[in-house]
């Protein structure tokens, strides 16, 4: 395995046109302190060859630089005379660095003295080290002849010459680039394939994709928590439509054709009617009615389609089919109710009621099956009130205490009437109760506006929790 540095390494020389580069160069990519570890390292991996080199490098000392700007002495003395003799006395004083220069001047033989006199031997002058000096300080290649010079100017004091060792790398080979892969199998591992591939590092802190999954609606999930408490309570789920005939939404349970318990709630009418098949079924009912309730039953009132306004609809037609056995069925559905739609009222909504046919039932059973399908459900504390429904007789409203709310009204039960016992031909003593599922699920999920339990907002629903 090659470490990135050694691969930057690789990729520099690779560009080179013969493949190699002076450690020098390499302080550009890679920490300079780093280079001959690296390249020593790489040499031992065979990807490189090492030559060793002493480098000579250059540099003007501070004199140096100072006649760079201003000339060598002997120089600026041969174009202060510009051909002509003079006088030692007259210039000693004016001209800069007056000895160095002269004495120079002397030794390169570009003048002789006579008599307290210069004189000079050429008409104008510049120094080859002079020019040496330049191409040093411009970083230019040296000849073999500008070489001779620099011994001359080291002792001059005007150059620094520092012997460095240098690498020389020359790349030998390429790392063969073997594909990624990420994780390894006991096939990789048996027959040593592996070898062949680059093991690729995990970021174990990169966020896996979001994978949104597929998930029950939370009212749905709710509603179906409902119904595991009353099927583990002993209870069978029956089921009927929502569209349905008066006679079930309400004369079977002895609410009166022209009597205002009728509309304990409004209903939606749907046009068209039914067909009542259970001639005597109907004409007991019919007998009911007008026993008690003194009016005129009329068969066409009780055909007419209503969106069933309760789910008591269901337990009436259970209650048709005369089951004179002991029965405990429940049924979870919607029901429609004409209402101005906010926060707490739907047109529909969902009930849960229940029948209980027994020997002996009786009304302390009813409430005891109450508590147990309300503590089932997670409301241990409950309380009854005396109520009023035209089917129960007595009729109890049902109160749960939530945390923080207090006592909620939930329910409606009682004991069936034997106004709507006897004509479907039951003798025994029957509880019956509805509940609505919609305001328990909002108490439960603190769910503040009853339209978001029919949401079908994505967002919404996907960071929902459902706790059932
Ligand atoms: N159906 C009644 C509730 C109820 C059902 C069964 C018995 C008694 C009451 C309602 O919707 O309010």
């Amino acid at each position: 395995m090659l470490s990135e540095n050694e691969i930057k390494i690789i990729d520099f020389l690779k560009k080179k046109d013969n493949k190699s580069a002076y450690s020098t160069e390499l302080s550009s990519i890679i920490p300079e302190t780093a280079v001959f570890s690296l390249a020593y390292l790489l040499k031992d991996k065979g990807y490189v060859n090492v030559k060793e080199e002493e480098k000579e490098d250059i540099i003007l000392t501070k004199e140096g630089e100072e006649r760079l700007k201003e000339g060598l002495p002997e120089d600026n003395l041969m174009n202060f005379l510009k051909g002509e003799s003079k006088k030692i006395q007259e210039i000693a004083k004016s001209f800069k660095d007056f000895n160095i220069a002269l004495s120079w001047a002397k030794k390169k033989g570009l003048v002789k003295v006579d008599k307290g006199e210069i004189i000079p031997l050429k008409s104008s002058y510049i120094s080859p080290e002079y020019i040496v000096l330049k191409k040093i300080s411009s970083s230019q290649d040296l000849s073999e002849e500008d070489k001779k010079y620099l011994k001359e100017l080291e002792n001059r004091g005007l150059i620094e010459i520092k012997k460095n060792k240098v690498l020389l790398l020359t790349l030998l080979k390429e790392p063969e680039i073997r594909p990624a892969i990420t994780y390894l199998t006991p096939e990789l591992l048996r027959n040593k394939e592996w070898t062949k591939y680059e093991l690729k590092e995990y970021n174990v802190e990169a966020l896996p994709p979001f994978i949104p999954l597929g998930k029950k609606h939370y009212f749905k999930e709710f509603l179906e928590h409902v119904k595991d408490v009353m099927v583990s309570l002993g209870f069978k789920e029956v089921k009927s439509d929502f569209v349905e005939m008066e006679f079930y939404n309400f004369d079977m349970l002895f609410q009166a054709q022209d009597h205002p318990a009728r509309e304990i709630h409004d209903s939606f009418k749907v046009d068209g009617k039914g067909e009542l098949s259970n001639q005597s079924l109907v004409k007991r009912v019919k007998e009911v009615h007008e026993k008690w309730w003194k009016y005129n039953w009329n068969q066409e009132v009780a055909k007419s389609l209503v969106l069933r306004s309760q789910t008591t609809a269901t337990t009436a037609r259970v209650l048709s089919t005369s089951p004179n056995k002991e029965i405990k069925v429940f049924t979870i559905g919607k029901v429609f109710r004409p209402d101005a739609i906010d926060a707490t009222h739907l047109i529909e909504f969902h009930q849960l009621d229940g029948l209980v046919i027994e020997e002996n039932f009786n009304f302390r059973e009813l409430l005891s099956t109450l508590r147990a399908i309300f503590s089932g459900i997670g409301i241990k504390e409950v309380k009854f009130k005396p109520a009023y429904f035209p089917f129960t007789e007595p009729s109890v409203e049902v109160y749960g205490y939530i945390q923080g709310l207090g006592w909620v009204e939930m329910a409606g039960a009682g004991l069936l009437r034997p106004e709507v016992t006897e004509p479907a031909g039951v003798t025994m003593p029957a509880g019956a109760w509805g509940l609505g599922l919609d305001r328990l699920a909002m108490l439960f999920l603190g769910i503040k506006d009853i339209r978001d339990l029919y949401s079908d907002d994505i967002e919404y629903l996907r960071n929902r929790k459902v706790e059932y």
